[in-house]
């Protein structure tokens, strides 16, 4: 079992509160990934699992072990995971083969099986050619591989990502996403994944946590992030989402609401249990609006602040709404043709209404269970 239990973990520095009650679940095998700002508190989160920093209060288990605690400390080396730093911390004066074989030499594996190992995650990575260079004489891209050929070859269950491919550029990155996958899928390894990035977050992981000032403000499969988010600011955080006031919210208790947004009548998504409210903000993705093709009734009148080329689709940010405008994107199909300026008619097709924040317990992020 190498499932990860992080329960009301308090960390902080000095004065300074890094971590605030962060709670997660992590079933074994799962790729989960943590996503956040700068400065959110995602490295210390990943520092503290691997046993390079003492947690506050709060418990850490690991493959049912308690590995963190107050008054519970179990080393880095004792804890039975890899971790792969954004700089690979690869040793400079040794080759990929002895980069790769350390921990395994140090974890006292005889020789033939060192080696065949060694060999054999080599080519699962594609670096066997390259086996004799050292680190500086390899791209960025190679050296991550090769602190993953490293986590592969030590078999941990569970593997600690640290903004990985935040030094690649944007090939690598794709490249590597697919490689973090594959390992993935071939290790079976609990994966716990650390980045800034959503797009490599909602593309790689079972379940994301969102966090945000030292808190998980939500953790659940990308999907649900994105079409249900429980807040105001993960609705604002993932995807290009816009928050958007509405009123008078008629729920009919099977997830769907009658609203007015902006000023005309919509018919929304909500959670089954969703009350009747005078006001709420929803979450709105450029695809949920379309453009009408003439004024037509009950259409939402907006203008256009900008129109941009990109390719297969025109993307257009307008201030939608009369009585108190609000700036929304959406995206049209090419060929298309807009400009800075012009009046359009919008619909809304769909949004999420977003909880009451009243509603919720202040002290629960929103969860999912598997
Ligand atoms: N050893 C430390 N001593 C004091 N403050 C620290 C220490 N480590 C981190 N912090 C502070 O804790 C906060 C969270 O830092 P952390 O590195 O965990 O954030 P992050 O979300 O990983 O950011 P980034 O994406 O920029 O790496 C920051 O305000 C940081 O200055």
């Amino acid at each position: 079992m190498s499932g990860i239990v992080i329960d009301a973990v308090d960390k902080s520095f000095g004065r300074t509160e890094v971590l605030r009650q962060v709670s997660l679940s992590i079933e074994p095998g799962e790729f989960v990934a943590v996503l956040g700002a700068s400065g959110c508190g995602k490295t210390t989160l990943l520092r503290c699992l691997a046993g390079f920093e003492p947690v506050n209060a709060g418990r850490i288990d690991i493959g049912g072990e308690t590995v963190s605690a107050p008054g519970r400390h179990l080393p880095p080396e004792e804890r039975g995971i890899g971790v792969v730093f954004q700089n690979y911390a690869l040793w400079p004066h040794m080759s990929v083969v002895q980069n790769v074989a350390y921990g395994l030499r140090i974890a006292g594996v005889p020789k033939p099986e060192r080696e065949a190992r060694v060999a054999r995650v080599l080519e699962m990575v594609e670096l066997g050619a390259l086996a004799s260079r050292r680190p500086a004489d390899l791209s960025g891209g190679q050296r991550q591989r090769v602190a993953l050929a490293r986590c592969l070859a030590m078999e941990s269950r569970v593997v600690l990502l640290d903004e990985p491919l935040a030094n690649l550029d944007v090939h690598l990155r794709g490249a590597l996403e697919e490689e973090f996958a594959a390992f993935h899928a071939r290790s079976g390894a609990t994966m716990f994944y650390i980045t800034h990035d959503q797009a490599e977050a909602l593309a790689l992981a079972d379940r994301v946590a969102v966090m945000d000032r030292g808190r998980i403000l939500q953790f659940d499969r990308p999907e649900a992030l994105f079409r249900q988010p429980a807040s105001e600011t993960v609705a604002g955080f993932i995807g290009e989402g816009r928050v958007v006031p509405a009123h008078d919210i008629r729920p009919d208790g099977t997830g769907r609401a009658q609203a007015i947004v902006l000023g005309q009548p919509a018919l929304l998504r909500c959670a089954p249990d969703e009350k009747p409210r005078a006001q709420a903000m929803i979450s709105v993705q450029p695809a949920d609006l379309a453009l009408l093709p003439d004024p037509a009734p009950a259409a939402i009148p907006a203008h256009v602040t900008r129109a941009t080329f990109r390719g297969a689709y025109l993307r257009a940010e307008v201030m939608a709404g009369q009585a108190a405008p609000v700036a929304l994107s959406l995206n049209i199909a090419a060929p298309a043709s807009l400009c800075r300026g012009q009046r359009i008619s919008l619909a809304l097709r769909d949004g999420w209404v977003i909880p009451d924040p009243a509603a919720l317990s202040s002290s629960q992020p929103a969860r999912t269970d598997r």
